[in-house]
């Protein structure tokens, strides 16, 4: 018999990825909403509550209302928004974010779908603090470079459409210094300080590269750069989705630079460590598209039915 799934926005960019993902499997049956009746609560709720695996697409308070319209106990929710990532009684939907992560995630009905750069963060500073390389005390920061797409319809179509000039060049935000993902960023690492995070949204469709720089004389006493390699690649080994590149990566330093859209069209998490005698720059490369946003649900999904985690990525 095949899981009954419905997905709550799906003519929106995850949505629509989300359903891509989907389209081919046998084991699972897609249950669609009228397209005129797309926004018609009535309807949502009775999709959600007939859904073994419904997937919330949608703005954070739209979200926020789905989850209060199940009044089932059978339908799992997946929510791609921020309105519930760091919500008691929600599993955080990183698989690789500890050992019992799997778990969490296979026992929840109510699981949240990480934000794109916070996946890429927390996927390179949670090691090196459960190293003791970081502590929970240590102060950092992170830039991410993303493709437009991470923005949504309402981003794509600017992108698209509008002709600005001003949008020709890489444009750094979230100014304010509280960008939505901050608070997963430090639930989920254990840092108690936000990092100073400065995203940088480029002219490219998706793809998206976190770059955590590091001196390593604030790090763990005597810390070297083969210290967070070694953190990194202990954590992950086994890893399907996580590929830890070698330190000083070769092929990327005789290239020059790294390509920010070479994990697109894939699930995967490339982590680089670049370094000097003092210094270091740790990355996480991932389609926001991807692991960023649909494919980790789709992945979240899968360890929740307890199904082979790769089905369909
Ligand atoms: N794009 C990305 O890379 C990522 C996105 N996310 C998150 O996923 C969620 C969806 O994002 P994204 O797909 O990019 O957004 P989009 O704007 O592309 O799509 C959102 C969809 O939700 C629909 N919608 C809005 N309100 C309602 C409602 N009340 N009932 C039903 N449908 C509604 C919209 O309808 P309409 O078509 O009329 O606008 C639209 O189709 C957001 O919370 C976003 O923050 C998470 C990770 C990455
Ligand atoms: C380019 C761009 O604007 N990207 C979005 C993040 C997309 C994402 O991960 O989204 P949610 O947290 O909304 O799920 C941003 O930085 O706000």
């Amino acid at each position: 018999m095949a899981y009954k799934v419905y997905v709550d926005g799906q003519e929106g960019t995850t949505g629509l990825r989300i359903n891509e993902y989907l389209a081919a499997r046998q084991d699972v049956e897609v249950l669609r909403i009228d397209p005129d009746k797309r926004k018609d609560p009535a309807e949502r709720s009775r999709l959600l509550n007939a859904a073994d695996v419904a997937f919330l697409c949608l703005p954070d308070a739209a979200s926020r209302e789905a989850a209060f319209m199940v009044n089932n106990s059978n339908t799992c929710l997946i929510d791609a928004s921020t309105a519930h990532r760091t919500a008691a009684g929600w599993a955080f939907g990183l698989p690789e974010l500890a050992a019992d992560q799997r778990d969490k995630i296979r026992d929840s009905k109510r699981i949240a779908n990480p934000g794109c750069h916070a996946s890429a963060f927390i996927l390179a500073a949670r090691p090196l603090v459960d190293a003791g390389l970081l502590t929970p005390d240590s102060l950092v920061s992170a830039t991410s470079i993303t493709g437009y797409s991470g923005g949504g319809k309402s981003m794509i179509a600017e992108y698209e459409s509008s002709g600005d000039p001003k949008l020709n060049s890489p444009r750094p935000y979230a100014l304010g210094l509280a960008h939505k993902h901050l608070p997963e960023m430090m639930a989920h690492t254990g840092l108690k300080t936000a990092p100073v995070f400065m995203p940088i949204v480029g002219k490219f469709y998706k793809g998206l590269l976190v770059t955590l720089p590091l001196h390593l004389s604030t790090l763990r006493a005597g810390a070297r750069a083969e210290d967070l390699h070694e953190a990194l690649a202990a954590r992950y080994a086994g890893e399907r989705f996580i590929r830890v590149m070698p330190l000083r990566d070769a092929d990327t330093l005789a290239e020059g630079a790294v390509d920010v859209q070479a994990c697109n069209d894939t699930n995967r998490v490339d982590l680089f460590v670049f370094a000097n005698d003092t210094q270091a720059l740790v990355m996480a490369r991932l389609d926001n598209l991807g692991k960023g946003a649909s494919g980790a649900a789709v992945q979240s999904m899968n360890v929740h039915l307890g199904l082979d985690e790769g089905l369909g990525l």
